[in-house]
């Protein structure tokens, strides 16, 4: 099997590197790839690196993900997040290659408070949200054989994320306020690499597992929950952090004014990966406390 990974430095597409090797021939690219055309803002490039790779498999873990810089970039933004991928996946419906996409809790508009399942309507409330749900629905237009992932609060040890922005927070300041009316569930990067390839095995050989899945730990947490979490944890471990917990507010979104706007219910509903993949996912508090022991042990 030959497989074209996009994004190869992003925090999902670095652990794809490793969950992809033992499924075959792994061509992996970067924006700055040199040798074949990977950035997403050349799509006649795109285009052209595709046909010429042919793969079996492309799997895309490239995207805008600067969600507050969506909002002054929108064209920018579509152009990685919803016209590449409708390039991916009109050479995937040409050549029969399977196409894996990652999408976001993003594109929902985060009312109540029940978990989304795939089939829940979706109603973005940033240009990155509306963006990714575009990148989604052109890839189902499209007619080619597709996994999509949607997940949530992506982390990784390596790579930009929320927890390793806490922690510096935590050991420059003595107060913090974090948001804790958006709720949802941190997922590691190695997690949804791993998932990720569990998958594309069993499609290969069961192409009507095709579809959109929604993919994130388990249980349930606030921004403020999470960042009390990773700061108690490190506290354990020895690192000199400045804010105590008590210092750490609890506060409306409200109160956290960002250029985009976030849902506050961003539970998934991941019933049907599990059932349709035979996987049980762990307590979100399980990878967290994992990447964190890797970037703390330093
Ligand atoms: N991060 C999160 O919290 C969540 C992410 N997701 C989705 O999961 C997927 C992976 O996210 P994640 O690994 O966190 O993303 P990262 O931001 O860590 O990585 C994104 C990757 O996309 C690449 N990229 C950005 N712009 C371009 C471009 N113009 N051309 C080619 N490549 C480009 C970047 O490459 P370079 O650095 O070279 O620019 C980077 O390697 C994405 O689809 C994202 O939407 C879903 C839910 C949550
Ligand atoms: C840094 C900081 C953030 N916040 C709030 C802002 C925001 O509502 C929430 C999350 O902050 P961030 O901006 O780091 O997270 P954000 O970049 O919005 O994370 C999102 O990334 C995209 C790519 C996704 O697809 C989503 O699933 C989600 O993971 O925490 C605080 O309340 N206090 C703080 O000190
Ligand atoms: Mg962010």
């Amino acid at each position: 099997m030959k497989i074209l990974l996009l994004g190869k430095n992003g925090q999902v597409g670095w652990e794809l590197q490793r969950s992809l090797a033992p499924l075959g021939e792994v061509i992996a690219l970067g924006s700055d790839s040199v040798q074949w055309c990977g950035n997403f803002l050349d799509l006649a490039g795109i285009d052209a690196t595709v046909r010429a790779i042919a793969p079996d498999v492309i799997v895309n873990a490239a995207a805008y993900t600067a969600v507050d810089k969506a909002e002054s970039d929108a064209d920018a933004c579509a152009t990685v997040n919803a016209k590449a991928p409708g390039v991916l996946a009109a050479v995937a419906a040409e050549t029969g290659a399977l196409l894996v996409h990652y999408s976001t809790d993003y594109v929902f508009d985060g009312s109540g408070e029940a978990p989304r399942d795939e089939t829940a309507p979706t109603g973005p409330l940033s240009v990155y949200g509306s963006t990714k749900l575009d990148g989604e629905q052109a890839i189902v237009r499209s007619g080619c054989q597709y996994l999509i992932f949607r997940t949530s609060w992506v982390y990784a040890a390596r790579g930009g994320n929320f927890a390793k922005t806490m922690l510096r927070l935590a050991g420059e300041r003595d107060r913090l306020s974090v948001v804790a009316d958006q709720i949802g569930a941190p997922t590691g990067a190695e997690l949804i690499a791993d998932v990720t390839a569990h998958a594309i095995r069993s499609t290969r050989a069961q192409p009507e597992l095709s579809g959109i899945y929604h993919l994130a730990a388990a249980g349930e947490t606030s921004w403020h929950g999470y960042a009390s979490y990773v700061i108690d944890v490190a506290r354990q471990a020895g690192v000199p952090v400045k804010v105590a917990n008590e210092a750490i507010a609890a506060v409306g979104s409200e109160a956290f004014p960002a250029p985009a706007a976030r849902p506050k219910n961003s539970r998934l509903d991941t019933a049907k990966l599990q059932a349709a993949f035979s996987l049980t996912l762990p307590e979100w508090q399980r990878g967290v406390a994992r990447m964190l022991s890797e970037i703390l042990e330093k």
